[in-house]
């Protein structure tokens, strides 16, 4: 999916929600436990009410690879399940040596057939560049992250001056376009979107942390939203985990209905 095609989806839409398919096998409901596939069956009921709200699906890899060759056959079903209009990130937080970047490219744009992945960018330009020569397909590198740790590195101020996640956002803009390239900021961070702004106007961000993480929606929306929205805001557990019985399901559509709705709001007071 194109810039362009992400955008007429938000504006369609009128969200930028992103629901993460953080799906732990722990976490879900016990009758759904007896199926033959019990990650798949939660999460096709987890896409069914909660997808005309979403405008992106996040599967988190490490959910899926935890339980082997069943764990990826049950995130091959989901994606095949998500609906063709609906953007794909597959977060596997990838990035190694050329030529081994290249085989992870092709394993997540060929295979799985997403529309993006999230890359860490510490290995530098020819660990990024090999998912870059896929037309259609983006890169979301991982510039300042939600978590506490994020700051032992990302924060570091650097003797030619600014941050390290700062130089991430600028030198990454000479190995490919806004047209390929989005960046991760943690809802945690909204304070830096207005520097962040500046030195990517026109880039999409991925937006974790509002829900269990306790990022501000508001926020994030008044300060990172661009004229193409440039946002793509995620919560997993906050919508899937948000009820355990067998209403599940249910309970997720509504959460995922009020984030859009709130969403409607901000496109019409920020955009
Ligand atoms: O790359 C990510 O998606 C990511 C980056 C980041 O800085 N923080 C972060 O939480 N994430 C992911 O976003 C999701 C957040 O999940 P919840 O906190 O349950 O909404 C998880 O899949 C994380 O791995």
């Amino acid at each position: 999916m194109n810039r362009q095609e992400l955008f007429e989806q938000i504006q369609k839409k009128s969200s930028y929600l992103c629901v993460g398919l953080d799906t732990d096998i722990e976490k879900i409901p016990s009758h759904l436990l007896k199926e033959e596939d019990p990650i798949f069956a939660f999460n096709k009921q987890i896409i069914d009410t909660t997808a005309e709200y979403a405008v992106a699906y996040k599967p988190n890899i490490a959910f899926y690879e935890a339980h082997g060759i069943a764990g990826w056959e049950s995130l091959q079903k989901t994606i095949e399940y998500i609906p063709e209009d609906i953007f794909i990130v597959a977060d596997a937080k990838r990035g190694d040596i050329g030529n081994t970047s290249k085989m992870y490219a092709k394993a997540f744009f060929e295979q799985m057939n997403c529309d993006s992945i999230t890359v860490a960018p510490y290995m530098g330009e020819d660990s990024v560049k090999p998912f870059l020569a896929f037309e259609d397909k983006w890169v979301i590198l991982l510039a300042l992250t939600s978590n506490a740790g994020g700051k032992d590195f990302q924060n570091l101020e650097l003797t030619q001056g600014g941050e390290l996640y700062e130089e991430v956002l600028r030198k990454s803009q000479e190995w490919g376009t806004h047209d390929q390239l989005m960046y991760v900021v943690g809802a945690t961070r909204a304070e830096a979107l207005i520097n962040i702004r500046q030195i990517v106007p026109d880039h999409f961000l991925l937006v974790p942390g509002v829900g269990a993480q306790g990022g501000s929606l508001e926020e994030v929306s008044k300060y990172g939203m661009n004229s193409t929205c440039g946002l793509l805001v995620n919560s997993s557990r906050g919508i899937i985990y948000a009820d355990d019985t067998s209403n599940f399901a249910t309970v997720a559509g509504e959460k995922a209905r009020e984030l859009q709705q709130q969403m409607t709001d901000y496109l019409n007071k920020f955009l």
